[in-house]
């Protein structure tokens, strides 16, 4: 991601041809798949000033893609009076500086930290492969499995849920995980005993109870699962390169008033 800045001096006269000709080129830049989002600022202490940032996928994205692109032509047909009241337009990269201030809406807490820490996960999993040993459905599935594999998916879960990376750095990640499920021909019967299983297991160990946190987890548990399915029939042909996913609390977030 760039960031490209702008910055205009336009006299007076002129500022409300600028302002509706950048209302009309934004247009273009809302359709441009190079273009992530922009800005236009206009100075409260000198109002001839104007500072115009577009984030761009990349400098080259910016450069190539859309100016050498079928969309560059009406974007640049609605700015052209207006470069030469140009000052600076340079690409800038983000610096580590950067953050919340104070007056800024706190942060929700990870999943992961909302449900305990990675702890709670391992615990989870332990209390799940034992219900998945006892249970007709699946065990047969998992009669071979590592004794360290209740280990491996609460690391997973963990990571998911916001916590470190250690799925990704001892396990491999995304690529390893769906390894393990490619051609196993999970039915529709045993999904939703892995996802009943889950939930009993989260009940057994006290995983906080509070309607957003469980909302949260099972919305996870119905994605992955129908995903797992979807990977492991026999003509899968999944993404094998794709991230570890990172969930969080969706359109319910704790209260925290
Ligand atoms: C949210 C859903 C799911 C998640 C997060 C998940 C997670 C994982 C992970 C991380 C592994 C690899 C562990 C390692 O690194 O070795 C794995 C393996 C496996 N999963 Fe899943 N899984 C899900 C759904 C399912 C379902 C629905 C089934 C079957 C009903 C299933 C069956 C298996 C089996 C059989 C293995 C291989 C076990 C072995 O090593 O023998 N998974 N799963």
């Amino acid at each position: 991601m760039v960031n490209e800045y702008i910055r205009y001096r336009v006299p007076q006269e002129r500022a409300g041809g600028f302002e509706a000709a950048y209302e009309r080129a934004a247009e273009v830049l809302r359709m441009a798949p190079q273009c992530v989002d922009y800005e236009l600022s206009r100075c409260l202490d000198d109002p001839a000033c104007y500072v115009l940032r577009i984030r761009w996928t990349s400098t080259d994205e910016h450069l190539r893609g859309f100016r050498g692109g079928s969309l560059f032509a009406k974007f640049f047909a609605e700015i052209k009076p207006y470069v030469a009241d140009i000052e600076e337009m340079r690409h800038y990269t983000n610096t580590a500086v950067a953050g919340p201030g104070a007056a800024a809406a706190p942060a929700a807490p990870t999943l992961h930290e909302w449900a305990g820490g990675t702890d709670a996960f391992v615990q989870l999993c332990d209390a799940f492969y034992r219900l998945v040993r006892a249970d007709e459905l699946l065990a047969p599935m998992f009669v071979r499995m590592d004794p360290e594999h209740p280990r491996y998916v609460a690391l997973w879960l963990a990571e998911v849920f916001g916590g470190p990376t250690s799925y990704t750095e001892e396990r491999g990640g995304y690529r390893h995980m769906l390894g393990k499920h490619l051609g196993r021909a999970i039915n529709e019967a045993q999904r939703r005993r892995w996802v009943n299983l889950m939930l009993d297991a989260a009940d057994e160990v006290g995983l906080p109870d509070d309607p957003e946190f469980r909302a949260a987890f099972a919305s996870y548990l119905e994605w992955g699962t129908r995903l797992a399915l979807q990977n492991s029939r026999p003509d899968a042909d999944p993404t094998h390169d794709a991230p570890v996913p990172r969930w969080g609390w969706g359109i319910a977030p704790p209260y925290q008033g």
